[in-house]
């Protein structure tokens, strides 16, 4: 009787980065649904707490850096990747990152390389590939970085068009780095930086540089503070005092914005299409002990009470996440910004018609396409007379003077809101307009 050989040590976080990133390569499924989903396609879970760590930490660089990888990889296999040959690529591409970009011995990044594509049932034909494309990559080593080199060709030459080449490459250099842990307090930033270790930003917020598990941390079970983003903030903020308002926040889940408008005052009804995702919302307001009621609909097709104030965080590219989200980057294609554009034009509208007269909207996506922001908001003013940009102001935004665009929108960039410490440095993209509806 035969017996399997014990696996070698180290093969398991490695095989989870694996599906991880070919999970997002095949864009079947995102990092976040690999690391956070209840059931666990990728056994990320199912992992001991270290190797998790180890499998996130591989994944996340192998996405970050994925484009220098595609590139290595392309040149070393003269007839291009073999066909059916499973999660080929994300095998050679996690072992690439982890020998160049992660300080792994390069002998163990090959080895476990070769043992996992040797186990899997498509990519085992290509074993003796995977060991010498590897080996001679390794030994080459790191290429000079190029600027943009590690996004999709489509995605940084549209940030050229939009920002210039000097702009698209100080975006795709701070999109390099890990970004740090944001957190909105409900009151008292300074104290709370101290507290945690952190520090207050200009914007109002709290930023740790290094952080153990967030349901630990110091406030987290009182709900004195919720995980959002720096430029997440902003939006929520550009209504001001909403004490005796009414409130809609029409894509609401996960709650970072519903959450900033109860404890701004308002009497919020929080929409979302996702039942799943509102019942989060549901969770998050519970620990943070502040209320909304939640509304399961579509949007689009929405009946419910005009309000005094109504927050549009429209679905979007999300080409403004990807330092924190790598993933973005490879699961979307150009086209999505050109349907996603059409499907936010059609909720503005309605949006506009749930506004009271007098009342203000605040449309943002976290997108750097200017389709999504900017372009979103001329065509709006173009086809409707009682709509008004009240523009931002440097007082609303210390620290963020230089996000605010010549018609008084916000426009943030992954490079704004430096610090000498780079750990401490960024932003998300963003793009906020707050407008008034006569
Ligand atoms: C960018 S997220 C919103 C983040 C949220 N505003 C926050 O600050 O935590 C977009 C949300 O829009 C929801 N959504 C997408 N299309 C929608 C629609 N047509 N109607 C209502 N919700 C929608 C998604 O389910 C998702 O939860």
């Amino acid at each position: 009787m035969s017996r399997a050989l014990p696996e070698p040590a180290g093969l398991a976080p490695r095989r989870v980065a694996v599906r991880i990133v070919d999970g997002v390569l095949s864009r079947t499924r995102s990092l976040d649904a690999s690391l956070e989903a209840e059931h666990d396609p990728s056994g990320f879970r199912a992992l001991p707490e270290r190797d998790r760590a180890l499998a996130r930490a591989i994944a996340g660089v192998t996405l970050r850096r994925f484009g220098t990888l595609r590139t290595l990889i392309a040149a070393r296999l003269e007839t291009g990747l073999p066909k059916k040959a499973g999660p080929l690529e994300a095998i050679l591409a996690t072992a690439v990152a982890q020998a160049l970009f992660m300080q792994i011995p390069a002998h163990t990044a090959v080895d476990l390389a070769v043992s996992g594509a040797r186990a899997d049932p498509d990519a085992r034909h290509f074993a003796g590939l995977a060991n010498a494309t590897l080996r001679a990559i390794v030994s080459a080593g790191a290429p000079d970085p190029t600027p943009g080199v590690d996004l999709p060709p489509w995605l940084y030459e549209r940030w050229t068009r939009a920002y210039g080449s000097e702009g698209a490459a100080r975006i795709a250099e701070s999109l390099g780095a890990e970004a740090a842990l944001d957190l909105t307090v409900k009151s008292d930033p300074s104290g709370w930086a101290e507290r945690l270790g952190g520090i207050a930003l200009p914007t109002g917020g709290v930023r740790l540089a290094s952080h153990g598990l967030v349901p630990a941390l110091d406030g987290f079970s009182e709900g004195e503070w919720w995980v959002q983003d720096a430029a997440a903030g902003i939006p929520a903020r550009l209504f001001g005092d909403l004490e005796g308002k009414t409130a809609i926040d029409l894509c609401a889940a996960p709650g970072g914005k519903t959450a900033q408008l109860a404890a701004a005052g308002a009497e919020v009804v929080a929409v979302d299409k996702s039942a799943e995702r509102l019942s989060r919302l549901s969770q998050n307001l519970s620990r943070l002990r502040l209320s909304a009621a939640p509304r399961v609909g579509d949007a689009a097709s929405l009946a419910i009470e005009p309000a005094d104030a109504v927050l549009l965080d429209a679905p979007c590219s999300a080409t403004g996440t990807i330092r924190r989200h790598p993933d973005v980057a490879w699961m979307k294609r150009e086209s999505d910004v050109t349907s996603l554009s059409r499907l936010q034009a059609q909720l503005l509208d309605v949006a506009v018609r749930l506004v009271k007269p007098g009342g203000r909207l605040v449309y943002c996506v976290c997108s750097l396409e200017p389709e999504e922001g900017e372009r979103q908001i001329a065509n709006l003013l173009a086809r409707n007379p009682r709509v008004r940009i009240e523009p931002a102001t440097a007082a609303e935004l210390p620290g963020l003077e230089e996000a605010i665009n010549p018609e008084g929108c916000v426009r943030t960039l992954p490079f704004h809101l430096p610090n000498e410490d780079p750990r401490l440095a960024g932003l998300d993209g963003f793009f906020a307009a707050r407008l008034s509806v006569a």
